[in-house]
């Protein structure tokens, strides 16, 4: 099986583990029913000793089923009952069964095998159970082997068992194809879902998500984490003035510059129109500032140019961190509160203010209450 690689893929994983061991039970139980009736049959014909041998593998069956509620442990589940059908199926072969009818039970073994293993086992497992077959038919006088067959009962077993075979190996490798598309499709899905489509940056619902983990990391284990809720400067301007594109790709750039800058562990998105959110997890409220600053200061030195002319593009921010508010939507007012100081201040700058911001940013543009 391929490595789980994301979380469509892991839950599919899970989804068809979980799947398959309540196929497990089931088919556990059906097939001690069967050898409790089939085994009666026998020692009812007076043939004890088969009967016996039948009903031992029910013992078996009930201490893998066993071993399994007391572990969960699927896997070995799987290769448990694997092995002991397996077994099961070459005493049928080896002893007939009743009336030379004992290797018709292995019909039933091809589509449990692929089901339960991956195609590589599950054929592995297949030519080694033939190998056991072809020894028997071949070598009737073997210890153990008590049954005969007719060379016309060998070849039809073995061209059907190939061609059930083959039909379930190619049934279960179509099955697999359309379940790794499925998850791919499903993972295109959660990334879009969760995706700006214009910045490729988180969108606000991912964000939402993300900063509720992150508060209850936080609830939890005490890890602080700060935001800086950003937005571009007189953005309405640039639109006006040079139109939507380039107002897009002023954006879009915005984005990449703010990746640069972020470490990998912090998540950016976008929060709204022009306005962009980042979560900052560890960060203490001076840390976000100063990382806050150096943005600003990217931004202000960084020439986004259109047609040879360099646009006015600068940004504000207001940062909080979940110490000073207490809950998320302290946070969030209080970022946007600390935002809309930076705005009315002066616009170019991070609020609230450090030491090394005293300064005021050169050319910072006319006072615009921020909506
Ligand atoms: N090009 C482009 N513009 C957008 C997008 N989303 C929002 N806007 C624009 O962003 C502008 C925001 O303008 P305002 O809210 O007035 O703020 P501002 O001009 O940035 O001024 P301040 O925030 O006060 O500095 C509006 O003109 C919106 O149309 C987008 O996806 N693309």
């Amino acid at each position: 099986m391929s490595q789980p690689n994301s979380s469509s893929q892991i839950a599919a994983d899970e989804r068809e583990d979980a799947q398959a061991s309540r196929l497990l039970t089931w088919l556990s139980a059906t097939a001690i029913a069967f050898l409790v009736g089939i085994g009666a049959k026998a020692w009812l014909a007076d043939h004890t000793t088969h009967a016996w041998v039948l009903w031992s593998f029910i013992g078996l069956i009930g201490l893998n089923m066993l071993y399994f509620a007391k572990t969960r442990n699927r896997n070995r589940q799987k290769g448990g009952l694997i092995v002991i059908v397996g077994l099961l199926f070459t005493y049928l072969i080896a002893s007939g069964g009743e009336s030379n009818t004992g290797p018709l039970w292995f019909y039933v073994f091809p589509p449990l095998l692929f089901y339960l293993t991956d195609l590589k086992t599950g054929t592995a497992v297949l030519l080694f159970c033939y190998l056991i077959a072809a020894v028997v038919f071949q070598f009737p006088g073997l210890p153990m082997v008590a049954a005969e067959y007719s060379m016309d009962f060998k070849i039809r077993f073995f061209a059907t068992l190939t061609f059930e075979s083959i039909f379930c190996f190619v049934l279960e490798a179509s099955r697999l194809k359309a379940r790794n598309e499925l998850v791919i499709l499903a993972e295109t899905h959660e990334h879009a879902a969760r995706t700006d489509e214009l910045t490729g940056l988180s969108n606000r619902r991912d964000m939402q998500d993300r900063l509720a983990m992150e508060f209850s990391r936080y609830q939890r284990s005490g890890h602080h984490f700060s935001v800086a809720l950003i937005d571009l400067d007189l953005f309405k301007a640039i639109n006006d003035q040079y139109g939507h594109n380039v107002g897009d790709e002023v954006l879009r750039e915005f984005s990449e510059l703010m990746k640069t800058v972020i470490r990998q562990t912090d998540v950016a998105a976008r929060w709204g129109g022009e306005e962009f959110l980042v979560l900052l997890p560890d960060t203490s409220l001076l840390q976000a500032l100063t990382l806050a600053e150096r943005l600003r200061s990217k931004v202000a030195r960084q020439p986004f140019r259109f047609r040879g002319q360099n646009l006015p593009v600068t940004m504000s921010a207001g940062v909080c961190s979940i110490a000073m508010a207490g809950s998320l939507d302290a946070l969030l007012k209080q970022a946007d509160v600390n935002l809309y100081t930076a705005k009315e201040s002066g616009r170019n700058r991070i609020a609230p203010r450090v030491r090394s911001q005293e300064t005021d940013p050169p050319g910072a543009p006319p006072v615009k209450p921020h909506s």
